[in-house]
């Protein structure tokens, strides 16, 4: 690389988006001192319209902007939600790190302190989300789910209310994730134990692009992958490709990264250690679910997934997923 190079990161503008941006800013300098850095906003339709993102193609014209932005040469690193990228790879893009997952759960945030099994029937939830919806309808809690769109502040604002506006749903279900790069993470009432509610694949997990021909950008940003973590999510996004199911459909992937010998040190090499992978398919209107998991070798955790895919199709998860798919 040669000295005077400034690297773009660009971002989107949400202060969710610009938050895990930063972090990863923060992490380049840390990595590589000296490295010139700009973070450089782009515009995304997800970010223009406020219909429902099923409507605009769903969670992928978040995406589409930045590795436009990438591909174009306007930037040189794109900094995502793992969750929002769409499973097809992209010529030109190269996956250069995944860096340490944070926690992939769901959260809920209700009114008056309350958890899941407090809220009265009846009880007003808002989601965005067909997984959330569909597996907190198969819970059969009496709940109303109720589809809501918008930054986090402004879903945390529909229980908590916010200046001018007052609250007007009972819960809302969030990636922790998000609350914590946000600071928000002490308004959770209950963190959701994935066997009652699996995570989006690859939740809680950023992806960091460049172009696949940067070889000198590449390098640097290989530093911040944690081997882990994109273990697990190669298996959780294996599973979704394996599905042909969209990041709006309703499944939900999770990977533990599990020692099996107590013998290796897992930056260093993958043996001794295993994947255990739990999927989850459920109705819409939540009256059918399918659940399944299995574990192998972290090496083979793409197989995992489309083993664990096969699993459920058979189990009947392509009539499940319906028009969602
Ligand atoms: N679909 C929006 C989105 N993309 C990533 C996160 C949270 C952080 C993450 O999962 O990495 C969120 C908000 C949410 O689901 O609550």
């Amino acid at each position: 690389m040669t000295a005077t190079r400034t690297i773009r990161v660009g971002t989107r503008a949400s202060l969710l988006a610009r938050t895990q941006t930063d972090t990863v800013v923060n992490a380049l300098a840390a990595a590589t001192p000296g490295l010139a850095v700009d973070t450089v906003l782009v515009s995304t339709q997800g970010d223009r319209s406020g219909a429902p993102l099923e409507q605009i193609g769903g969670t992928g014209v978040f995406v589409s902007a930045l590795r436009d932005a990438l591909l174009a040469g306007d930037i040189d690193v794109a900094v995502h939600s793992y969750k929002d990228l769409p499973t097809a790879p992209v010529a030109g893009i190269a996956l250069a790190a995944v860096p340490l997952r944070q926690d992939p759960r769901d959260a809920l945030v209700a009114r008056d302190e309350l958890t899941l099994l407090e809220l009265p029937v009846g009880a007003t939830v808002g989601t965005g989300s067909p997984r959330r919806a569909a597996q907190l309808r198969a819970m059969d809690l009496g709940l109303d789910i109720v589809s809501i769109r918008g930054n986090v502040d402004t879903r945390l604002g529909r229980v908590l209310g916010s200046t001018g506006v007052a609250p007007d749903l009972d819960a809302v279900v969030l990636a922790v994730a998000g609350l914590q790069r946000l600071s928000r993470a002490h308004l959770v009432t209950e963190l959701i134990d994935p066997m009652q509610m699996l995570p989006a694949a690859a939740q809680g997990a950023l992806a960091i692009e460049c172009r696949a021909d940067d070889a000198d950008l590449l390098a640097t940003l290989a530093g911040l992958d944690d081997h882990a973590t994109r273990s697990a999510v190669t298996a959780e996004r294996s599973l979704l490709a394996a599905l042909e199911a969209g990041c709006t459909a309703p499944v939900g992937a999770l990977a533990d990264v599990v020692e099996t010998d107590g013998s290796d040190d897992l930056a260093s090499s993958g043996s001794g250690w295993d994947i255990y992978l739990r999927g989850s398919v459920t109705a819409i209107d939540g009256s059918d679910a399918v659940r399944l998991s299995i574990s192998g070798p972290l090496d083979t955790a793409e197989e995992l997934g489309r083993r664990l895919a096969a699993d459920l199709i058979d189990l009947g998860a392509t009539t499940m997923m319906g028009s969602s798919k």
